[in-house]
């Protein structure tokens, strides 16, 4: 057997053709898998932990091994009409002959059960690399596939999102925290991987914990562990990144305690006296404005400074502009190939709904729009009423109410900079600095409240137009501090 080719490591990343993925939620899986695999090649073995991880680094591989739970005979054809051209052999937790074609035809080049015995499981992966043809796979999920890789599993051309790419380029070789911030569904775990995938930690795990999913306790114990023999996942990450999704949902003590690791990278399980060191990187998530969760008492303001020291704001779908045909038509050729339906178009009025009208939901959203439509067009194109009012923005909708200026007012009459008495000021002369509240102002509210975009386009960082706002809500009239440029998306 030939295997698949075997490379040396220089400086930088390895070469995508010794790259392998390894997915499985189970890191004693993954562990067991990556000693085989290293007994047996020179390759470069990659982990992820769930679906989301292995799209974001997928790219970077030439063959894949990816578990695949019961119920979840989806996630190949998401793999592949993501764009992953590679070899690709699933692993079943609970595979019924079935589900083994399925998995074929929606693009496996070949099926594991499980339990997995790592010497086989590395046999068949290296026979499907080496028998693997280009044209073994079917055609159904090409359309899709000129939409794909546009960045670390993202798909979208807008100027929103080449800012997001590029913030995400940029924050990623530091090891400081990321925080990232935007609406639900728009992507922020995607970006997550996305930072871990672009990071000189690509090859470490990348692990995921939702904080709003475990009671205080259970959050603790995953978190740092308990006893002599449960690590917890900040052990279990260490050499990767680590994402705590919401964060604005831990505890206030349990924030504390981060904060600890945070500055010192060293931890205690529960129950346990012993300190132990873990090389993390944290990405943290929130849907919510974080600056009013730490006026509100909810996120520790020292944690927040200390997270916040890079930071991404996801622009929410309709910042997007025509992204959302794009995503849209890769969504329809996902569920096409799901469900094993030829693989529809959106009509002209369906487009025209979708862009004209404007789509109030965010990408999750525009998936289970698209899902619906795949599902119940019954002919080759998507007509309008299928991609719903439900989602859809009127055009009349009343425009945003102008913001207020608040803040300072002017003098009315009287002596005012040495000007005779009686004088006005004509009313269009303001301060300068409620000039600059209400700009900003009315810029987050173009925006849709996204903090990236509107301080892009003021020419500003985010950071300034945070510490403004907060300013703002104690009271004063200047945020502080001059303009610093553009820094990050
Ligand atoms: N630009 C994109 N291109 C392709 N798929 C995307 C894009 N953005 C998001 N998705 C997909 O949309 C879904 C929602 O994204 P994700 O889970 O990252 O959102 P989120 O902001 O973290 O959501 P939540 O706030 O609910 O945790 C995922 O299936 C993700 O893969």
């Amino acid at each position: 057997m030939t295997g698949l080719p075997s490379g040396s490591f220089t400086a930088g990343r390895p070469e995508r053709h010794t790259c392998i993925l390894v997915c499985d939620a189970d890191p004693s899986v993954r562990q067991m898998l990556r000693g085989a695999l290293a007994r047996r090649e020179a390759l470069h073995v990659l982990e992820a932990d769930t679906l989301e991880a292995a799209l974001a680094v997928l790219q970077r591989c030439a063959s894949a091994l990816v578990a695949v739970g019961p119920g979840e005979g989806r996630a190949v054809t998401r793999l592949r009409a993501a764009g992953f051209e590679g070899t690709l052999v699933v692993a079943l937790a609970e595979g019924s002959v079935g589900d083994v074609v399925a998995a074929m035809r929606a693009g496996a080049d070949d099926v594991v059960q499980k339990p997995l015995k790592p010497e086989d499981v590395v046999d068949r992966l290296l026979a499907a690399t080496s028998a693997r043809r280009p044209e073994r796979r079917g055609g159904a999920l090409r359309p899709a596939t000129r939409h794909a890789g546009d960045f670390c599993g993202f798909l979208g051309r807008s100027a929103a999102m080449a800012a997001l790419y590029d913030g995400i380029a940029r924050v990623a070789a530091s090891r400081a925290p990321v925080f990232i911030a935007g609406e639900s569904g728009a992507g922020k775990s995607l970006a997550a991987g996305a930072v871990h995938a672009s990071s000189p930690r690509h090859d470490g795990p990348f692990l995921t914990l939702d904080c709003r999913a475990l009671s205080r306790d259970a959050l603790e114990a995953e978190l740092f562990g308990e006893g002599v023999f449960r690590a917890g996942i900040a052990e279990r990450a260490s050499g990767g990144t680590l994402l705590l999704d919401e964060i604005c949902d831990v505890d206030l003590e349990l924030q504390a305690k981060l904060l600890g690791f945070l500055e010192t990278g060293r931890l205690r399980r529960g129950g346990d006296g012993e300190d132990r060191e873990a090389d993390v990187r944290l990405v943290c998530t929130t849907g919510r404005d974080p600056l009013e969760e730490v006026r509100a008492g909810r996120l520790r303001e020292d944690l927040f400074y200390r997270l916040h020291v890079l930071h991404l704001s996801i622009p929410p779908l309709r910042a997007r502009g025509d992204d959302v045909l794009l995503l849209a038509e890769a969504f329809l050729a996902r569920v096409a190939g799901e469900e094993g339906r030829p693989l529809p178009r959106l009509g002209p009025e369906a487009v025209a709904a979708l862009r004209v009208r404007g789509f109030r939901g965010n990408v999750r959203e525009l998936q289970n729009l698209m899902r619906r439509a795949a599902v119940l067009a019954d002919g080759p194109v998507v007509p309008a009423h299928l991609v719903g009012e439900a989602g859809l923005e009127a055009a009349d909708a009343p425009a945003a109410p102008a913001p207020s200026p608040g803040g300072a007012s002017l003098p009315g009459t009287g002596m005012w900079l040495g000007l005779p008495a009686g004088w006005s000021p004509p009313a269009r002369v303001e301060p300068l600095s409620v000039v600059e509240r209400r700009a900003i102002e009315a810029a987050i509210a173009a925006y849709d409240g996204n903090i990236a975009l509107a301080a892009a386009a003021l020419d500003l960082s985010p950071s300034t137009l945070y510490r403004k706002k907060l300013a703002w809500q104690e009271g004063g009239q200047d945020g502080g501090g001059e303009a610093e440029g553009r820094r990050l998306s």
